[in-house]
């Protein structure tokens, strides 16, 4: 939604070099981010058989197993009928599409460390975005289009075509072209279909700007944040891919594409401290750095899942795939309780939640990453509390929490404003009435210390 007004190079190239460095040295070690099957403790999904909506989607779909069920002639992940097969259809092209959404990025991070000055631009605001963040948007309108029916697609997304649109940026978008087609074209690998001839700009450039829908309490419609810590992806680091569908104001179907996430932790704090130390650590053995997964979740089935990336479904053996399901963790005790909160300063008071902190109990440093995978971190239980506190006349966005909010809801855990309230996607494109900022725990116990800590100190700090 906000206007790309300016080609001008961002501050963050000369910053950035750094994190350019990383991305290099990342690639060397495992070149493309590529999981075909995990070794963690796998329990087979029960979800299933043929696809079709709107003749969009073929069959069956790669990444879930095969056999149909009578809940899911979709056959996609198979939830209580009772509760959850409404989305069942919408879960499943919502997942693929992430998917593939996964793998565009991934090109064109690696392209970042070649051709960054083609591919990140900056917006009125000074933040980026990329040929990725309006690739992405564009594949995901698209399909959706393309399998529920145009008419029938509403979506609130972040990028809008002003930029592209201009005069002089007419290599930008053939960029942007380009990464769609490679995207679209791989489309049957994810249980798509692909478009009968390469999209053109005009139609790149529709599929983005349909994404105009502003929310609201009513009807149905898709919340897409097409990146998600596009400061992160720029730096070769953490970035999120988040689909989310609201209806009648509740959010009833969350996916986060991680990319860079793994599905094991120890990997995560490798990546922390690879980063960091860079140099002093050895690199991890070319191809066991298995990064990357998708986690998604329905409304009311408390049943949230994770798979790994997956680059060709069609070389994987449909009983390989492992999607497993997650929990939060059961830690409740702050003193061993992992917090996670955005990297840059300008996006979250860090002395504030650092005072939280100490006077919860929080004994570990806190995990700076960027973008949703902080809910994530949570959902899957490799953290335990995420706060967020803008500064004062920031409003909140519902594509940056609405899919992260019903994922660690479903596996388990609490997110609410620092009153305790809900987060309203009621209220158009802002999380407008957000009290002071966000709060996501892996239970209540934490969630009340939190609460009452912000309480106590709210009023002595200076927000
Ligand atoms: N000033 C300010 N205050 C608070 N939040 C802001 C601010 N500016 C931007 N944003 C939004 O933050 C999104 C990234 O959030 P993160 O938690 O990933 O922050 S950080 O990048 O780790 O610092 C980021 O999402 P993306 O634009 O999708 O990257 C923004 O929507
Ligand atoms: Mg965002
Ligand atoms: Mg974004
Ligand atoms: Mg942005």
């Amino acid at each position: 939604m906000a206007a790309a007004a300016t080609l001008a190079l961002p501050a963050i190239f000369s910053t950035h070099r750094r994190g350019n460095f990383y991305l290099a040295k990342a690639l060397e070690l495992g070149g493309r981010a590529f999981i075909g099957g995990s070794s963690s403790p796998i329990s087979a999904p029960r979800n299933l058989g043929s696809f079709d909506v709107n003749s969009s989607l073929i069959s069956p779909p790669a990444f879930f197993p095969s056999s149909p069920t009578a809940s899911s002639p979709f056959g996609f992940h198979c939830l209580d009928p009772m509760e959850t097969g409404k989305y069942a259809d919408e879960l499943g092209v919502a997942v693929r599409v992430v998917q593939m959404a996964c793998t565009l990025c991934q090109g064109v991070q690696e392209g970042l460390v070649w051709r960054k000055r083609e591919q990140v631009k900056s917006k009125d605001d000074d933040s980026p975005v990329t040929v990725a963040d309006w690739g992405v948007q564009a594949t995901v309108s698209w399909v959706l289009s393309q399998c529920f029916g145009s008419e029938n697609v509403s979506i609130v997304a972040e990028e809008d075509t002003q930029a592209l649109s201009r005069t002089d940026a007419s290599g930008l978008l053939e960029s942007v072209v380009k990464a769609v087609n490679g995207c679209l074209v791989e489309a049957h690998r994810y249980g798509l279909k692909a478009p009968q001839k390469p999209l053109g700009s005009t139609d790149v450039l529709e599929a983005i700007g349909r994404c105009t829908s502003n929310g609201g309490p009513k009807g149905r419609f898709w919340v897409l944040d097409p990146v998600d810590g596009t400061l992160g992806f720029v730096r070769g680091d953490q970035y999120a891919i988040a689909l989310a569908l609201i209806e009648d104001g509740e959010v009833v179907l969350g996916v986060l594409g991680c990319p860079n996430y793994p599905m094991k932790k120890r990997w995560l704090n490798y990546h922390q401290r690879y980063y960091r130390l860079m140099s002093k650590l050895s690199p991890p053995v070319a191809g066991s750095w298995h990064k990357g997964c998708v986690m998604y979740a329905m409304k009311g089935s408390g049943e949230a899942w994770m798979q790994p990336l997956v680059e060709d479904h069609s070389k994987l053996g449909l009983n390989n795939v492992s999607a497993r399901p997650i929990k939060v963790s059961s830690v409740d005790d702050p003193a061993f309780a992992t917090f996670c909160e955005p990297v840059e300063k300008s996006n979250s008071r860090h002395s504030f939640t650092a005072g939280l902190a100490q006077s919860v109990g929080l004994r570990k440093q806190p995990l700076r990453v960027y973008s949703m995978v902080k809910y994530a971190a949570i959902a899957c239980g490799d953290a335990e509390i995420f706060m967020k506190f803008a500064k004062a006349g920031y409003k909140e966005k519902i594509w940056d929490h609405a899919a992260g909010v019903i994922i660690i809801h479903e596996a388990g855990g609490v997110v609410t404003d620092a009153g305790g309230k809900p987060l309203d996607f009621t209220r158009g494109i802002y999380l407008e009435g957000l009290d002071r900022g966000i709060i996501a725990c892996s239970g209540s116990l934490l969630h009340d210390k939190i609460i009452r800590a912000v309480d106590a100190s709210w009023d002595s700090s200076s927000l």
